[in-house]
């Protein structure tokens, strides 16, 4: 990263972890401030540094210090390069990197590392009212740095460090004697994008998705569909309509939607199937229909109970249990095959405003685990009941959640996760991992119900 105190760096680089993490990159943040705080009170005392964190200790001519820094961000980088030779694919380095001799630094020690690529991230503001937006949070977001002070006394001290910053800030110059970095140069989030040298699959993702992004205050709402017909049967899939309750959620939905949402445009997503349609039909405002947000594809077991999942397909129904995250449906899909269809409707997410999307239990899951970065493990348990608007509202580090639930009575079709098995509870195990009380494979295909028989080995 790049760029003055204040200027949104920390927050780029925990959206962006967010998001690679989602798409299954493995990425951390080095926060140079954390590792100033960690490592500072033994370095401090020896060196005769009074401070760690006080503006003084940001004075340019204040050379104790300015070395002092100058190592900390040096072994911040040298974290992040073990981490990447461990295994890692993105490493964060989120310090303000402001003067063009520490980019060339940073650059001249990537270079000795066979096969890792520098990305340069600058964030940059022009409008005073985000810059205080983002002194503000820093003052009053209980920051290490400014504990036991006053909030005027943190933000005086605050705006100083801003000031010794900027005596020696040089950003970063396409024109200029940077011009063949690669780098992002991001300038009031949403407003201008410049991309120079970019190059390769990720950094032109990451450059893309950095265009999308801005920092307008909204709300994106979900919601399933009303209870289906399938969901009253304990069936899975399809493309059934609405039961009578989920009608009646249906009705109330748009009256408490105008209460969430008041005279602010919206605009409504929906699946092409109809029970998110049937559900959206009364809400007075644009409408949008994503073959993307269609839910998971169960393949084979598309309509069954999951009673019958585990009868007529008991590998398959075990598998799920064991990694549900990666279990693909036989010619169907699996939460991971998901989470990369949702990938346009989350940059478009980026982009919008104020959206609510009447989804699915497995779609929805996948949207509200970008939001809260939660991991593929606990991903395919999330819990999104029926008959319950969610409002999530992105804030400087992550977001603020709501729950609506209307008091519209619905079946739970949440299955919880299964407890790993004691070996006192185990089965005995048998080859081809089937109990002798349960069917076979070939069992199970040739007791499947007519409309289940479909050739096998389609995964
Ligand atoms: O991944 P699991 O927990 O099976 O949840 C996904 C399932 O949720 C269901 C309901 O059981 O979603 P929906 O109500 O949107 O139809 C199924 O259609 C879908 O297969």
């Amino acid at each position: 990263m790049v760029g003055l105190p204040a200027r949104g760096k920390s927050y780029l680089s925990n959206k962006l972890m967010r998001y690679l993490r989602w798409l299954e990159y493995s990425v951390k943040v080095f926060n140079v401030g954390q590792l100033r705080r960690a490592l500072a009170r033994a370095k401090l005392a020896k060196s005769g540094v009074k401070e760690d964190q006080s503006a003084a200790f940001f004075d340019p001519s204040n050379p104790a210090a300015y070395k002092l820094r100058t190592q900390m961000a040096e072994e911040c980088l040298e974290q992040l390069i073990t981490w990447l030779k461990r295994g890692g694919n993105v490493g964060i380095h989120d310090a303000t990197n402001s003067s063009r001799s520490r980019r060339e630094a940073l650059k001249r020690r990537v270079e000795k590392e066979p096969g890792m690529k520098l990305v340069f991230l600058e964030s940059m503001s022009t409008d005073p009212a985000v810059i205080a937006a983002n002194i503000a949070v820093k003052v009053s977001s209980g920051d290490p740095d400014y504990a036991g002070m006053s909030p005027e006394d943190a933000k005086a001290d605050f705006l100083k460090r801003i000031q010794h910053y900027e005596q020696s800030y040089e950003a970063l110059d396409s024109h200029g004697d940077e011009s063949h970095l690669s780098f992002c140069k991001v300038i009031d989030v949403g407003r201008s994008v410049t991309v120079n040298n970019i190059q390769g699959y990720l950094e032109s993702r990451i450059a893309f998705y950095l265009m999308n992004l801005h920092i307008t205050p909204r709300n994106i709402f979900f919601s399933r569909h009303g209870e289906s017909q399938y969901n009253v049967e304990g069936k899975i899939g399809g493309d059934s309509d609405l039961s009578p309750r989920g009608w009646t959620y249906a009705k109330a939905l748009p009256e408490l939607v105008q209460e969430a949402v008041g005279d602010a445009p919206l605009t409504v997503w929906t699946s092409t199937l109809r029970r998110t349609g049937q559900t959206a039909s009364g809400l007075p405002y644009p409408k949008l229909a994503w073959k993307s947000l269609d839910e998971l594809d169960a393949g084979v077991c598309d309509s069954m109970t999951y009673d019958e999942i585990e009868r007529y397909y008991p590998e398959d129904y075990a598998s799920r249990d064991e990694d549900k995250f990666n279990y693909r449906y036989r010619g169907g899909e699996s939460y991971r095959d998901v989470v990369v269809r949702l990938e346009p409707v989350i940059m478009e997410l980026e982009r919008q405003e104020n959206i609510l999307i009447i989804g699915h239990q497995a779609i929805l899951r996948c949207l509200y685990a970008y939001f809260h970065g939660l991991s593929q493990e606990d991903l395919p348990y999330i819990k999104i009941p029926l008959h319950t608007v969610i409002q999530l509202t992105p804030k400087a580090y992550g977001c603020d959640e709501k729950r609506f639930p209307l008091p519209i009575e619905a079946v739970d079709t949440h299955r919880p996760k299964p407890q790993p098995k004691t070996a006192a509870t185990a089965p005995a195990a048998t080859s081809g991992g089937s109990g002798p009380d349960t069917p076979s494979l070939e069992d199970a295909m040739t007791s499947a119900p007519p409309s289940q028989m479909r050739p096998q080995g389609v995964a």
